[in-house]
């Protein structure tokens, strides 16, 4: 199928993707990796003893893994995401703020005492990045105190930085921080584009098709890793 939308520059190529293919130039695209922490991905973590289903993460992180080496050898910016707040709770707000009333992680710290401080908090296991996805040289590491990363975030300056206007979204989870990520870039002027299968719900499997529907149909684009692949893999990277 061919996309209505014109190509933004001479570097770009056409990525398939729903609702149609969507062009995608290397130099100004980045991969955004949302919170591949142990919180989100490792069995023990905040998720999984908050009693959502992590069963799918493990394939996440392989797929994840592909993309990123296809990625970086294409040329293209990697900006990883981690979600938390200082060890003593003061970023993630009191009584007075919304996360205090909504944030899982501190429901499950509230109703186990004997995980307070662990979850989410900077310098704990928790809030590490899964082992399997550390970042390599040239990559860059943001931090974020609420579901979307550009709240309160340097992320929009690094883009604008870079002249980056394309984001190509993995991670956990696709209802909350990847789809809060993305609306928010949406706003911004950012094109966003969601890798389906590098990514996983909070929560039961028809919130991922929801939160896959909106993005389709509202606010970006939806690919799989296997064309992304297939799309950069043979690029080199431009200068
Ligand atoms: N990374 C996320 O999507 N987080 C979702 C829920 C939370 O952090 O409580």
């Amino acid at each position: 199928m061919s996309s209505p939308i014109t190509p933004l520059s001479p570097g770009c190529v056409m990525l398939p993707a729903r609702p149609e293919p969507v062009p995608v130039d290397p130099k100004t695209t980045a991969v955004i990796v949302i919170d591949m922490q142990n919180a989100y991905a490792s069995p023990g973590g905040y998720l999984d003893l908050a009693g959502f289903d992590i069963s799918g993460a493990a394939k996440v992180i392989h797929e994840i893994k592909g993309v990123l080496e296809v990625a970086r050898s294409a040329g293209m910016q990697v900006i990883y995401f981690q979600n938390g707040w200082d060890d003593q709770y003061v970023e993630a707000g009191g009584p007075g703020s919304p996360n205090w009333w909504k944030s899982n992680a501190l429901k499950t710290m509230r109703a186990k005492p004997e995980l307070q401080g662990k979850l989410l908090a900077r310098g704990q296991w928790d809030y590490e990045l899964v082992d399997e996805l550390k970042p390599q040289p040239g990559d860059i590491q943001l931090h974020k105190t609420r579901y979307s990363g550009f709240f309160n975030s340097q992320l929009d300056s690094v883009l604008r930085a870079r002249g980056i206007r394309h984001l190509v979204f993995v991670g956990i989870a696709t209802n909350v921080c990847v789809e809060s990520t993305l609306r928010d870039g949406f706003f911004l002027e950012y094109f966003g584009t969601v890798l389906e299968d590098a990514t996983h719900q909070a929560g039961p499997e028809f919130v991922q098709k929801a939160a896959l529907f909106n993005i389709e149909s509202f606010f970006g684009w939806v690919s799989t890793t296997a064309d992304f692949k297939g799309t950069f893999g043979q690029l080199a990277p431009r200068t």
